[in-house]
């Protein structure tokens, strides 16, 4: 039977229970289960459905209170599985189908029993009760007296299910092509914009980066055993912005769908958000438009928004001076403004956070480091960790470690001040180009999230951090230098006993080092004034000449150590 067929017959059987539950229900919220992630075919060679569809002791017990209407959900569940087991087994035989998998998605959607999960903005004022709150469609990016907003879940319908099932169900979706739930963002819909409709979403499967095990390195320069390198510039644009585009891009295409006035997207950028803004909305057809301080990013991070046909401006001043004009323009222009002082971004970007504890089955790791700029991120990775732990997901918080390049370190200078007073600086050119920022938008959450989990702010000169990356290469990875920054932290805080050994730290990777081979060929060529490159490793150039090839093997095999007789 062709893939649609069986879906249509599947469906009607699933209508036909959905109808009944209807009747009773009305214009009703269904609040039960629909254990959606458990409906894939992954293990349907192994075990029944129903079974692998048991819910929790408490979801039973939530069954169990609604007894007629949880009959029809057990029922619709069961269709569910059916249809989407029908798709995937037909795909397995090599059956095509008309079908997209966006298709099969909304097919899917339109018979779900489904819990409505909500979502909110809210003014960022911890400690502070206020009723003010604004719906996500609408457009803004700060509450009345000027604070951040902050993007606050339904914390009360999430907490109806239990850690387990939430583990479940996120594990149950991990690197699918089921739309959009196989995205490592996506897979926890739930807990990022629950109300989005799928077929919303502008997603290119992103998230689900490597942990990166960082053996030689952790026992070679660190006597560590468990030190982990959480790979976000393994991704489409190569950083971790894209965790959070997908997301904005997403409620832009949404707004837009539902008729509010937004021409373009728009955002200042040293490089990585400019990149994710313009992949993001060329995929959806939506202008985007990215300001770039001149001369002040890698020509890799500049020729991607030109490659994805953005309306690029370079403007002759820092990342500061695009911050102020392109907070100007879109206060004037129907511009959606993208920068992460817009809480949506943090919203995907906090999934890092928690897809680190997946990734070490749901167990809190003791530290970890995050490079530090408009600091949005450090807030994001601190949020992801505490919805894991307020819903059940994990036991304790990981102590949170910021890392600033001592030239562009005012998070740093506040810390040191014991957080008493902020004061923004001129930040200097750094090797870590897309940290370079004086003045910093989430000074405010980033001060939250390191005082909340008895974090700690370190800093790295550019020699610290240009070796720290480096020597980190030598053992297989290959890092940007923000990444150098995380390094340097780790390898001072080490030193200082401060991490011990057998601590499980994760330093995050922010960019990929692709990104960043000018500073790398500078640093190998020993071309850096004041830097020595210790870890220099310059290629040696030899003519067409057999003894002459064996002349420098000998000489350089020796000087490593690994005499050739
Ligand atoms: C590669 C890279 N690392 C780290 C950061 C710092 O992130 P945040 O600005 O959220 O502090 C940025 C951007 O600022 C970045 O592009
Ligand atoms: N490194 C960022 C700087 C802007 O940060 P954002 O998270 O506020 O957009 C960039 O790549 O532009």
């Amino acid at each position: 039977m062709a893939a649609t067929a069986r879906a249509a017959a599947a469906a009607s059987s699933l209508a036909a229970s959905s109808v009944g539950a209807d009747c009773t229900g009305c214009r009703q919220q269904r609040t039960l289960p629909t254990f959606t992630g458990f409906r894939v075919s992954k293990h349907k060679a192994q075990a029944s459905p129903q079974k692998l569809q048991r819910p929790s002791v408490k979801v039973r017990a939530a069954m169990d209170d609604k007894k007629a209407g949880s009959k029809r959900d057990i029922k619709a569940e069961a269709s569910a599985v059916e249809l989407s087991s029908a798709v995937a087994a037909d795909v397995k035989n090599g059956a095509r189908s008309e079908e997209s998998i966006k298709d099969v998605a909304r097919n899917k959607a339109a018979h779900d029993v489904k819990e409505v999960f909500r979502a909110k903005y809210v003014p960022f004022t911890p400690g502070v009760a206020t009723t003010e709150e604004y719906s996500l469609d609408e457009v803004l990016y700060r509450s009345k007296n000027g604070s951040l907003l902050d993007v606050q879940h339904d914390m009360e319908a999430l907490k109806k299910y239990d850690g387990q099932y939430w583990k479940n169900l996120f594990d149950s979706r991990i690197g699918r092509t089921e739309w959009p739930y196989g995205s490592g963002v996506w897979s926890k819909k739930e807990w990022i914009l629950p109300e989005i409709d799928n077929d919303d979403i502008v997603s290119m499967f992103e998230g689900n980066s490597n942990l990166f095990w960082a053996e030689r390195f952790g026992k070679e320069t660190l006597g560590m055993s468990d030190l982990w390198v959480k790979q976000c510039g393994n991704s489409h644009t190569g950083s971790f912005k894209d965790l959070g585009m997908t997301v904005l891009v997403s409620q832009v295409n949404r707004m837009i769908k539902k008729g509010r006035a937004v021409r373009a997207v728009g955002c200042a950028s040293t490089g990585d958000t400019s990149a994710a803004l313009s992949a993001y909305c060329a995929a959806a057809g939506i202008p985007a438009i990215v300001f770039l301080p001149a001369d002040k990013i890698s020509i890799a991070q500049l020729v991607q928004p030109i490659a994805n046909g953005a309306l690029v401006l370079s403007i002759d001043t820092d990342f500061d001076g695009c911050m102020r004009l392109i907070r100007e323009v879109t206060a004037e222009l129907p511009i959606y403004l993208a920068n992460s002082l817009n809480s949506l971004r943090l919203e995907g970007q906090k999934t890092a956070a928690i897809e680190i504890c997946q990734q070490f089955n749901w167990v809190v790791p003791d530290w970890v480091i995050v490079p530090g700029g408009n600091l949005g991120n450090i807030y994001a990775f601190y949020k992801g960790f505490q919805m894991c732990k307020d819903l059940g997901v994990i036991d304790r918080m990981p102590r949170l470690v910021c890392a600033q390049a001592a030239n562009a370190n005012p998070l740093y200078r506040a810390y040191k001040a014991g957080w008493d007073k902020f004061a923004p600086i001129k930040a200097a050119p750094t090797f870590a180009s897309a940290i370079q920022i004086g003045d910093p938008v989430s000074i405010d959450r980033a001060i939250y999230a390191l005082t909340n989990s008895d974090g700690i702010v370190e800093e790295a000169t550019e020699e610290e951090l240009m070796d720290a990356a480096a020597q980190a290469d030598r053992t297989g990875m290959f890092n940007c230098p923000h990444t150098g920054v995380a390094l340097a932290a780790l390898i001072k805080l080490r030193n200082k006993g401060v991490i011990g050994p057998n601590d499980r730290t994760v330093v995050v990777s922010t960019a990929h080092g692709l990104k960043f081979t000018q500073s790398k060929v500078a640093y190998h060529s020993n071309e850096i004034a004041d830097v020595t490159s210790r870890f220099a490793n310059p290629p040696v150039t030899v003519p067409e000449n057999f003894g002459k090839v064996m002349d420098v093997l000998r000489r350089e095999l020796d000087k490593r150590g690994d005499k050739i007789k």
